[in-house]
């Protein structure tokens, strides 16, 4: 057989139009993996709710964060992309879950040059529902009808990898060089409880008050809070970090369902006026820099700290398309590609 990637990441719209953001948002929504209520309340939610002011002010953000060449989140994709390609002979090719390129259009790049043995790596280092699971859900779907032939392998989620790790940590540190901060946040993208409770294939694990997430579970392989706090205690470890420098928080919630706690927007207002004058946060959920963390980390953040008595507030950037992170993707491909069979790769 012969092999080659897809590196799949989550998209963004087409540009800073309303329209093209309100379509962009139209697909990403109406995903059950990510709105995960039944079909009629979801579009009724969507369609009836979100979508008629959500666009307006969304597309006001990206216009702050965009690009000549495009979305940040595309550029440093493609960037990472180009640099994986250029340490390995496999074919590498990149997709995005919304909007475009997408999965179809990527494993039919793959099918043209005679590939039918793919590595499937979700570009998130912690596995959720509304990201991993719907990537490989939508994959194994357009090969079952348009690709039979081909085989799927996927990358199981690397947010305790050690070579991981070591990239995230030594990113974290280049960018604090010289920075003086008092605390350091580790900022994840949310999700609603509930997705963490639908993930528990004990049912019966989850307590989401913190004490499940530190025992030992075979839940964890698919609990996205557990997952997060074992990034940031690896990353702590490795940097040799005093534990009450730094801590973990959940950003970007949406509606009124109870998400993860605690949130980023109240920690950041709580450490400001609590008398933290200097501070800094990382976003591992990320590997690119998008608009949760160029716009609302990065902007409104600063802001919330500025307002609540603080003064320095670093942002530190993704891993993005940095020499060691694409080395270590590149690593990942070159021993694959030494794998006679199809297993998932632990
Ligand atoms: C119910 C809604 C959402 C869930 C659940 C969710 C989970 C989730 N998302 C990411 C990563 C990204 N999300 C991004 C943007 C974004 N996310 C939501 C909603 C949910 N995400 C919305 C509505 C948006 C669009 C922007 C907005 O209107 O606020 C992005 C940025 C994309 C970009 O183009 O830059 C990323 C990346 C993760 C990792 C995650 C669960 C773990
Ligand atoms: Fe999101
Ligand atoms: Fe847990």
């Amino acid at each position: 057989m012969n092999k080659g990637v897809l590196m799949v990441n989550l998209g963004s719209p087409d540009s800073t139009d309303p329209k093209d953001v309100k379509k962009y948002l139209g697909e990403f929504l109406m995903d059950e993996r990510v709105i995960d209520v039944p079909y009629a309340a979801r579009a009724l939610l969507v369609k009836g709710i979100i979508l008629n002011t959500r666009p307006k002010k969304s597309a006001e953000a990206y216009s702050k964060i965009w690009w000549d060449e495009g979305s940040p989140l595309i550029v440093l994709t493609e960037r990472l992309q180009k640099k994986v390609q250029s340490h390995t002979k496999l074919p590498v090719e990149i997709a995005m879950r919304y909007g475009t390129p997408s999965i179809k259009e990527g494993l039919q790049k793959l099918h043209d040059q005679g590939i039918d043995d793919v590595m499937l790596l979700p570009l998130y280092p912690q596995y959720a529902m509304a990201t991993t699971e719907t990537i490989l859900v939508l994959a194994e779907e357009i090969r079952a009808e348009f690709f039979p032939k081909m085989k799927i392998t996927d990358v199981k989620p690397f947010y305790n990898k050690p070579e991981y790790i070591k990239v995230l940590g030594d990113s974290i540190a280049d960018s604090l060089k010289g920075v003086d901060y008092e605390h350091l946040l580790f900022s994840y993208h949310g999700v609603p409880e509930r997705h963490i409770r639908k993930s528990d294939v004990t049912s019966m694990h989850c307590k989401l008050d913190g004490s499940c997430c530190m025992s030992q579970s075979k839940a964890h392989e698919f609990c996205y809070r557990h997952q997060c706090y074992e990034t940031t205690r690896l990353v702590g470890e490795y940097l040799g970090m005093e534990p009450l420098t730094y801590s973990t928080s959940f950003q970007s919630r949406l509606g009124f369902d109870p998400w993860l706690q605690p949130y980023t927007d109240r920690t950041i207002e709580r450490m400001g006026k609590e008398g933290f004058k200097k501070m800094a946060i990382a976003t591992p959920a990320f590997v690119s820099d998008c608009l949760e963390t160029l716009e609302e980390i990065a902007m409104e953040g600063e802001e919330i700290f500025h307002e609540a008595g603080g003064r320095d507030f670093h942002t530190i950037p993704c891993i993005n398309d940095r020499d060691d992170w694409a080395g270590v993707v590149a690593g990942w491909i070159n021993e694959w590609a030494l794998v006679e069979t199809g297993k998932a790769i632990a």
